[in-house]
């Protein structure tokens, strides 16, 4: 798998391999892209999960439909044209192979096929519309087939220690009334981020600790590297003890965010309060024009800094995974969605690898898994986030804009991937981000 940074989402190919980038763990078959990411298991105080996945009697999930037909149609916000709405059938979206009716060319003028109201079901508190402006014979897509979810959810295996007994109080603020950020001196939440707070009053990051994250993933010095002693990003775990171990390359450690949460004594809008409030962006999935398959924009203009959404799946270990990807190997499933939570760099205590966590949206997850790979320039990052955990074993993945975005830019993330590693045991997708930097120039036949 492709590792995505200290946050990490990993995507696994087709061919079912992990494929390390700059630093990660994966295990056999998985493609992870960027280079960390850390999950946890939320388990209530009893010890039992907050949010578990059940799984079916055969251990896979059927996705439920991505739309029901009882909900007010969707405005596509700000774009003020006219649109069509085509008609569900058995409250589905319709099947790819109906999707031919679903084309541009089908109506007149400006008209703007609109595929499903709001992807996110009320989950989020704005609506995600799902939007195809392009004829389905030039642009095939599949329509997505995944239930939306908002917040993590575990699955059985994964174990996330996660209480509010474990939140001593040096990692909360719980002599703080009211706003955080207005007070004269930053409180202890603040002290991850160096003893200032990461975001202004006006909600978005503060440019010097933005500047310093991106420098951090463009030019990783070495002392911002953990060096594992049995790298599951390199090695096949599944062979332990039958093959050479081989050396990690490195694991970026990332600068982490630190929320005030339920055990602050702060308000609940207190302005250290960002990422825990969820989507405020009025976001869109479409058909991207270079057949990259879906992608993410904002109908509105964004400020640099600004909040875009989580990266959220189901929180699966890496031995589940691994057997998810064979399966979907076997399925030659085309885009995948694991994203790899790096939950043992930097944390508390030494994981075992079959206990390190992945972010898996492949059949739940949110807008975040829409979001395509953009080399060196992209115009969001990734950061780790800890809002319920004190430690680094559980952290949020949350995406942030580096610069001014226009309306209806296409959002982009690094998803870390070496194109050229012949190291790694998968092919990586061909990269059509377009970049002048990209790092699969020379592979690319269009
Ligand atoms: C997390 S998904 C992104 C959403 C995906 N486009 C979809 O339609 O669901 C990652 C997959 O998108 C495609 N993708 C993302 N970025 C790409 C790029 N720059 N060039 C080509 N394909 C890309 C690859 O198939 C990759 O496996």
């Amino acid at each position: 798998m492709w590792n995505l940074g200290c946050v990490g989402l990993l995507l696994q190919d087709t061919d079912c391999n992990v494929v390390n980038s700059n630093s990660n763990r994966s295990k056999g078959n998985n493609h992870s892209f960027g280079r960390h990411g850390a999950t946890t298991s939320v388990k209530s105080p009893s010890g039992d999960p907050l949010f578990n996945i059940a799984p079916s009697p055969n251990n896979k999930m059927k996705s439920p439909p991505l739309v029901s037909l009882e909900e007010e149609p969707c405005q596509l916000n700000g774009v003020g044209e006219d649109y069509v709405e085509f008609n569900y059938t058995n409250n589905r979206l319709p099947s790819s192979s109906s999707q031919s009716a679903l084309t541009i060319d089908a109506v007149i003028g400006k008209k703007y096929p609109v595929y499903a109201r709001d992807i996110s079901r009320g989950e989020e508190k704005v609506k995600i519309p799902l939007v195809n402006e392009f004829s389905s014979n030039i642009h095939p897509l599949k329509l997505p087939n995944i239930l939306y979810i908002s917040t993590n959810m575990v699955h059985k295996d994964a174990h996330i220690d996660f209480s509010l007994a474990r939140l001593s109080d040096d990692n909360c603020c719980s002599s703080c009334v009211g706003d955080c950020l207005s007070s004269d001196l930053p409180c202890g939440c603040a002290a991850e981020t160096g003893g200032e707070f990461a975001y202004t009053p006006g909600g978005v990051l503060k440019g010097e600790f933005l500047e310093k994250c991106v420098m951090m993933n463009k030019e990783p010095q070495r002392k911002h590297y953990y060096y594992c002693e049995v790298c599951p990003l390199v090695n096949d775990l599944s062979q332990k003890g039958k093959k050479k171990v081989k050396a990690c390359r490195g694991h970026l450690t990332r600068k982490f965010i630190k929320e005030c949460w339920s055990k602050c004594g702060c308000s609940k809008r207190c302005g250290n309060r960002v990422v825990q409030k969820g989507i405020q962006v009025p976001l869109q999935v479409f058909a991207t024009s270079e057949g990259k398959g879906w992608g993410v924009r904002s109908v509105t203009a964004l400020k640099k800094g600004t909040f875009i959404c989580e990266y959220i799946g189901e929180i699966v270990t890496n031995q589940e995974l691994y057997e998810r990807n064979k399966e979907r190997a076997a399925k030659k499933e085309e885009h995948t969605y694991p994203v790899l939570l790096d939950a043992d760099w930097g944390s508390e205590r030494i994981l075992k690898d079959e206990e390190a966590l992945c972010l898996d949206a492949t059949e739940f997850g949110n807008v975040g898994r829409f979001i395509n790979h953009r080399c060196g320039d992209s115009n969001l990052i990734e950061i780790p986030v800890e809002v319920e955990s004190p430690d680094h074993h559980y952290y949020h993945v949350a995406f942030f804009t580096v610069r001014d975005v226009e309306a209806m830019e296409e959002l982009t993330w690094d998803y870390g991937i070496e194109f050229d590693d012949i190291y790694h045991p998968i092919k990586a997708f061909k990269c059509k981000c377009g970049s002048k930097y990209c790092r699969n120039k020379q592979k690319i036949q269009r």
